[in-house]
């Protein structure tokens, strides 16, 4: 009994770490077993265990009370080296905070996340966690001494999830104490560069993915420079992502679909083949076309299949092109950033000036305004991005700052750009959102009505031929106005509003002729009065002539 006191005081320091994992172990538990069996009889197994346990936690407490520091911390050295030889396990821990507590360790969140994702399934004692920015809003996690089996290339690893309680060393009168979490790994030592090397990177990886998949997307979008300074200060301002719009349900053409799905897929998956040619990990699209037919449901739909925030940026609220630019670090990686209208939002043809002087002309013809009203328009105005400004901010120096980041630019009238902006490499892929053809038609028949195929749909697929009308007010015709409305009324409601569309057209073109017709008749009619003229001009020209010559032939 002595003897068996003396070896568990030896290894009493290293008890929580050695035993917790030996016990899980076949021979611990043979042992365990053939013990007891050599035992007469379970009364006397349990008084002499107890009684062992009562030797053991006094010898303990003296051995903590009374035994110097510095030759416990040498004891401790010793066990643990004497340990090893018998032991052949490596423990890693990974620690909840890193430094001075300031900051939550990454590691430390993705392997738990890993974890959670692999023990709700195997562990038994669960730990229910709140979580923010999250889809699932709870996760579970292993409770503290669960220990959780893992397999990685065939080999067998542990985790287990632990705490230390430390005491605050503040002057208090309610003196607190601290719990350092971790999480153990443990695995054979002759696995050392495997776990060390890969499968730690492994975990990482899994659990970083995991925590991107799960996140709740964001819209961010630019706050005025004032609101930049002082306390809270922030450039964007964020709400969550939600659009329900997704590439299943954009109605366009399949083949272009399949293009720009190949195209995503192609960058999410291109940071080394973007580092082998030397181009920053970024992309951007133009995205052009009539109102209503798609262009932000579009975005929406990169967005989501990409599982990207959106930065949506407002052009006129930013000032000069440093704020641009300072926007612009301040975006993360993962992320698409959009100037919708972008013909619209700046200077890029010399239109807005002469649109600016036109209402400064205009103003100043008006009654003298209330100053404060005059200074915040004067400071709403203000805008001084330039192309330039716009240039680098899309391929400059700083716009490789995070990389993979996708630029969208939406405008209605492509030809108003400048050339410079929209140039591949700037941005790299155009991509034309055109009126609803029957493709994309049967897409969103398909999506709001449920039907593939309809007596309706050749006498649709002709007049779509023959009208343009973008998929929003398609999509308006095909929603069903009440509950009783069944698919063929709403399709029946878009033939008409087709025919109407059609109608307006061809009266709209007759008008255009006409005014066309009206237009050369009148040209022609000034050009013979012209003529008329000149020849009237020619004939007094040549009497003034004679006159002067004072002959006549
Ligand atoms: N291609 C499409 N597929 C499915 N729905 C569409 C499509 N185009 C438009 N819609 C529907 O019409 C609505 C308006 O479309 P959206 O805002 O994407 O058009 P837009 O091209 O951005 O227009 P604008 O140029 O005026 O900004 C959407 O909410 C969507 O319901
Ligand atoms: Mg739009």
């Amino acid at each position: 009994m002595c003897s068996r006191i003396l070896v568990l005081l030896v290894t009493c320091e290293s008890i929580n770490t050695t035993l917790m994992h030996s016990l899980n172990t076949e021979n611990r538990n043979i042992f365990v077993i053939e013990s007891l069996e050599e035992m007469s009889g379970m009364g006397e197994v349990w008084s002499q265990l107890g009684s062992l346990m009562a030797s053991i936690m006094f010898v303990y407490a003296m051995y903590e009370q009374f035994f110097p520091r510095h030759l416990r911390i040498n004891a401790t050295k010793y066990t643990q080296k004497f340990t090893g030889f018998f032991y052949p396990y490596i423990q890693i821990s990974f620690s909840e905070f890193s430094g001075e507590r300031l900051k939550r360790s990454e590691a430390y969140t993705a392997i738990r996340t890993y974890l959670s994702a692999n023990s709700s399934q195997r562990v038994r004692r669960l730990k229910a966690e709140e979580v923010k920015d999250s889809q699932n809003p709870l996760i579970l996690s292993m409770e503290d001494n669960e220990e959780i089996t893992d397999e990685f290339q065939g080999v067998q690893l542990w985790w287990s999830a632990s705490y230390k309680v430390q005491k605050t060393q503040s002057f208090s009168f309610y003196p607190t104490s601290e719990e350092k979490r971790f999480l153990t790994l443990t695995f054979h030592k002759r696995y050392r560069d495997l776990v060390t090397v890969s499968y730690i990177q492994h975990v990482l990886k899994q659990g970083r993915d995991i925590a991107l998949q799960n996140r709740t997307l964001k819209l961010y979008t630019n706050n005025p420079s004032k609101d930049w300074s002082g306390y809270k200060q922030t450039k964007w301002s964020h709400v969550n992502f939600e659009h329900p719009s997704t590439f299943q349900t954009l109605a366009m053409d399949p083949k272009k679909k399949e293009e720009i799905l190949n195209d995503l897929d192609r960058f999410k998956t291109g940071k080394e083949y973007y580092a082998k040619v030397g181009k920053a990990w970024k992309r951007g699209y133009l995205l052009y076309g009539p109102p209503g037919t798609g262009k932000s449901s579009m975005i929406a739909a990169m967005a989501n299949y990409m599982n990207y925030d959106v930065y949506d940026l407002e052009l006129t609220a930013v000032k000069e092109n440093t704020e641009l630019r300072k926007l612009l670090i301040e975006t993360s990686s993962k992320s698409i950033i959009v100037i919708e209208d972008i013909d619209c939002s700046i200077d890029l043809t010399g239109q807005r000036k002469k649109k600016k002087e036109k209402e400064k002309e205009k103003d100043e013809d008006e009654e003298p305004k209330n100053p404060v009203k005059k200074a915040e328009e004067e400071e709403n105005k203000g805008s001084k991005v330039t192309l330039s400004g716009l240039l680098n901010f899309i391929d400059g120096i700083w716009s490789a700052c995070g990389g993979e980041r996708i630029i969208i630019f939406t405008t209605n009238f492509v030809d108003k750009l400048d050339s410079a902006l929209i140039r591949r490499g700037r941005m790299d892929k155009h991509i034309e959102m055109s009126y609803c053809g029957y493709e994309a038609f049967k897409v969103m028949a398909k999506n709001y009505l449920g039907v593939d195929s309809h007596s309706l749909f050749p006498t649709i697929e002709k007049l779509l031929g023959e009208t343009n009308m973008p998929p929003a007010d398609v999509a308006e015709n095909l929603m069903p106005k009440s509950i009783v409305e069944d698919s063929e009324i709403c399709l029946k409601s878009l033939i008409e509003s087709l025919e109407e569309v059609k109608k307006k057209a061809e009266e709209e073109a007759e008008k255009k002729a006409k005014e066309d017709e009206e237009a050369r008749l009148k040209e022609e009619n000034e050009k013979e009065e012209l003529g008329k003229e000149e020849k009237v001009e020619a004939n007094g020209k040549s009497g003034e002539e004679v006159k002067e010559n004072g002959t006549v032939h």
